[in-house]
C-alpha cells in the first residue's frame, strides 16, 4: 500500500516538474518574442515641409536644444540618432530616436519615398509667418505626403507644425487648418482629374462627397503651434515619444 502511495507521488511530481519546465520555457519563449519585435519596430520621425520653414533649426532643438541660425538652405538630408535632449537628464534606459530632417527643395522631393517606409511618424513643418503665399505649395506637398498608399495603409501619423509664433505676425492654426483644408478639397478634385502614373497611385484623403477635413483621413493629423526659435517644442517632444515609445 505505502510503495502505490510512494508511486503515485513521485508519478505526481514528475507531471509537475515537467508542467513547470515547460511553462518556464514558453514563458522565456514569448519574453524573447517581444524583445526581438519591440527591437524591430521603426524608431524614425521624418520633418518635411516647404523650404524655410524651419526643419533643420528643430533638428538641432531637439537634438542639443541649439539655436540654429543658419540661413543655407539644406541640399542633403540631415539624419541622427539621439536621445531628445529634454531626456538626457532622466535615468534609465530611453530609446533613441532617429529623426530626418528632409530638404524642403522640389528637386530633393523623390527622397520622401526612400525615408517613409521607414518611418513611425511625420512631422509636416509649415512657416506660419509666411504661410498666405505659400498656401498652395504647402498644400500640394501635404496632399502628396496625405495620398500616398504607405502613408494611408499603414495609417502614420503627421503632426503639422505651425513654426515661427514667436511673430505677432505669425498665423493662427486654426487660420491655417481652414485655409489648408479648402486648399486641399480643391485638390482632391483637380488631381483626380490629372493624367499620370503617380496620380494613379495616390489615394485620395478624406470622404468621397464631403468637403476635406483632417479629421476625415485614416490616419491621425493633428496641429501643433511652434517657435523652434525660443524653444517652444514641447507638443512636437511629445508627439515624438507617443510614436517612439521609450
Ligand atoms: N522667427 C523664427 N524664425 C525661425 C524659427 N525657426 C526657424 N526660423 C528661421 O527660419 C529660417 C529657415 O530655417 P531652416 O531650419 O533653415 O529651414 P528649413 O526648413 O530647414 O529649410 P530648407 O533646408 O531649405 O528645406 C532660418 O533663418 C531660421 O533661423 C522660429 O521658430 N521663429
Ligand atoms: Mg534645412
Amino acid at each position: 500500500m505505502a510503495q502505490v502511495e510512494l508511486r503515485r507521488f513521485s508519478a505526481d511530481t514528475a507531471l509537475y516538474t515537467t508542467a513547470a519546465v515547460f511553462l518556464v520555457t514558453l514563458l522565456l519563449l514569448v519574453s524573447v518574442l517581444v524583445a526581438s519585435l519591440r527591437r524591430k519596430k521603426r524608431n524614425t520621425i521624418v520633418i518635411l515641409g516647404l523650404s524655410g520653414s524651419g526643419k533643420t533649426a528643430l533638428f538641432y532643438q531637439l537634438r542639443d536644444s541649439s539655436l540654429y541660425e543658419g540661413t543655407v538652405t539644406s541640399m542633403v538630408p540631415n539624419e541622427d540618432t539621439f536621445l531628445l535632449h529634454s531626456e538626457i537628464s532622466k535615468s534609465g534606459k530611453i530609446k533613441p530616436v532617429h529623426v530626418v530632417d528632409l530638404p524642403g527643395h522640389p528637386k530633393l522631393r523623390p527622397l520622401l519615398d526612400d525615408y517613409l517606409p521607414k518611418a513611425q511618424g511625420i512631422l509636416f513643418m509649415v512657416d506660419a509667418l509666411d504661410f498666405v503665399p505659400n498656401v498652395r505649395s504647402t498644400a500640394e506637398y501635404l496632399y502628396e505626403v496625405l495620398s500616398k498608399p504607405l502613408v494611408v495603409k499603414r495609417k502614420l501619423p503627421v503632426l503639422i507644425v505651425c513654426n515661427k509664433c514667436d511673430k505677432v505676425t505669425a498665423h493662427s492654426v486654426d487660420f491655417i487648418r481652414k485655409q489648408l483644408e479648402k486648399e486641399l478639397d480643391k485638390l482632391r478634385v483637380t488631381r483626380t482629374t490629372l493624367e499620370g502614373s503617380d496620380v494613379a497611385a495616390e489615394i485620395k484623403p478624406g470622404i468621397d462627397g464631403e468637403p476635406f477635413k483632417f479629421s476625415h483621413c485614416v490616419n491621425k493629423v493633428t496641429m501643433v503651434e511652434t517657435s523652434v526659435i525660443t524653444g517652444k517644442v514641447g507638443e512636437v517632444q511629445t508627439f515624438i515619444r507617443e510614436q517612439v515609445k521609450p
